[in-house]
């Protein structure tokens, strides 16, 4: 194969808060772990002188000459703290490429792309040309960290093709570095996304495992970590990160004597969650976990960010002993319950038939899984067309 027909498969996994959404972004501790559900992008160098961008999931398909995506800035103008920072002439430039796309969500998704590509391009022949196609099996929009997963194969995508990184980075010596590299990226991608990101999630995302975080520092991988049951459940209800933190930093700015309390409370759910893994006995820990579950989600309730469909899986998991908090950004989107080991399986199961009833989907999945990866497609039948429909595990087992 040569280097102009390249294929590459990368992948990044989603994340799961267990405490500290929102009051991370004020920097509070929050605890996190990446999950098994991924979103998986197909990078194809080839020679039609094109830029294609395939996002499915957010019904964009857009193809662009790359002599026509071309700005007479320097790199360095783009590269600001906030991306919202860059001339106006250039926000206005990446509008007219925009074309028709007018819904918050694929412009957002669009803009991020059209960001980290400029902010990222080299040099290259006039021949030179890509697709790009991306495919998630997690719920978009629901909490599980869809945009940093998404935003963490896009800034792997641009560095491998722009020669920044090797696709091996992985396999290299310097794989921390160069997963630092994709990290710094990803988060400019998801300030494109969300406006003010704490950075726990694309963190997750980029290096997998469960860590515990506070904005502003590196994340520490959390001491003592064991995989937990856990059933997330999507009440399927439409919300917007971007919308929910704006919301909770203006009630901090309204009432900072009694908003910062709360926070400060979330702070300490996050170190108490961090000490019960260092040194719980197992059975401790379950029912340490789900004090802090009740209580986190309740002080997220005050802070204005619940959901009466949130509220109601709550009611409904509590019939059967089983603790229930939001996760992620909350107004609907995604709840985690924690299931104790000595909770049976019937009785899981009979939980999601409940949530099932309601028209919610469930979700068992692991925590804790690989993060972001890349790997050489050696197969031609390995296409877009592939990516959009093979089933979760075939994607699994070329992409980790
Ligand atoms: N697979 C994807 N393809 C394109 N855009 C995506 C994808 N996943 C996420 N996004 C972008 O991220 C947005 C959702 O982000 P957000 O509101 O933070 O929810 P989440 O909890 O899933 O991270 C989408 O509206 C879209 O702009
Ligand atoms: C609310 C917040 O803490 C998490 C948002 O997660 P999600 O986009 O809802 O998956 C925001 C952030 O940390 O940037
Ligand atoms: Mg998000």
């Amino acid at each position: 194969m040569t280097q102009t027909d390249r294929r590459v498969l990368i992948s990044a996994p989603g994340k799961v808060i267990l405490f500290g959404e929102h009051a991370v972004v004020h920097k509070k501790l929050a605890v996190a772990a990446s999950l098994g559900l991924r979103t998986y992008l197909h990078l194809e160098e080839n020679e039609t002188g094109q830029c294609r961008l395939h996002l499915p999931d957010v019904d964009i398909d857009l193809t662009w000459p790359l002599s026509e995506l071309s700005l007479n800035v320097d790199r360095k103008a783009l590269d600001t703290d906030h991306p919202d920072n860059i001339p106006e002439e250039i926000k206005q430039q990446f509008e007219s490429w925009m074309g028709v796309t007018t819904k918050e969500n694929q412009r957002r998704a669009v803009l991020s792309f059209l960001y980290l590509f400029f902010v990222l391009k080299t040099d290259k022949p006039a021949s030179f040309g890509f697709t790009i196609s991306t495919r998630s099996t997690l719920p978009v929009g629901a909490g599980l960290g869809s945009s940093a997963s998404f935003a963490s194969c896009i800034s792997t995508a641009l560095l491998v093709l722009f020669n920044h990184i090797p696709i091996g980075f992985t396999q290299s010596e310097k794989k921390e570095s160069y997963l630092d590299t994709i990290n710094r990226f990803a988060y400019k991608a998801e300030q494109v996304i969300h406006g003010n990101p704490s950075g726990l999630d694309n963190s997750v995302c980029v290096f997998g495992g469960a860590l515990s975080f506070r904005r502003g520092e590196r994340f520490v991988p959390l001491e003592g970590f064991q995989s937990l049951q856990l059933l997330l459940t999507n009440t399927k209800v439409p919300r917007s990160t971007n919308a929910l933190v704006a919301g909770v930093g203006a009630k901090k700015e309204k009432y900072p004597n009694v908003i910062n309390p709360i926070l400060d409370s979330i702070d300490n759910i996050s170190l108490r969650c961090c000490e019960a893994f260092k040194s719980g006995s197992k059975e401790d820990l379950a029912q340490e976990l789900e004090d802090l579950v009740d209580m986190n989600h309740c002080l997220l309730h005050a802070l204005g960010v619940s959901h009466s469909s949130l509220e109601k899986v709550r009611v409904i998991t509590e019939e059967f002993g089983v603790k229930t908090k939001l996760t992620g950004a909350g107004g609907g989107g995604c709840a985690l319950s924690v299931i104790r080991d000595d909770v049976n399986v019937e009785t899981t199961n009979l939980v999601a038939k409940k949530l099932a009833e309601e028209g919610y989907d469930c979700y068992r999945t692991l925590l804790g899984g690989t993060g972001v990866n890349a790997v050489v497609l050696g197969d031609d039948s390995l296409d877009q067309t592939w990516l959009l429909n093979a089933d979760r595990e075939t994607l699994e087992s070329h992409a980790i």
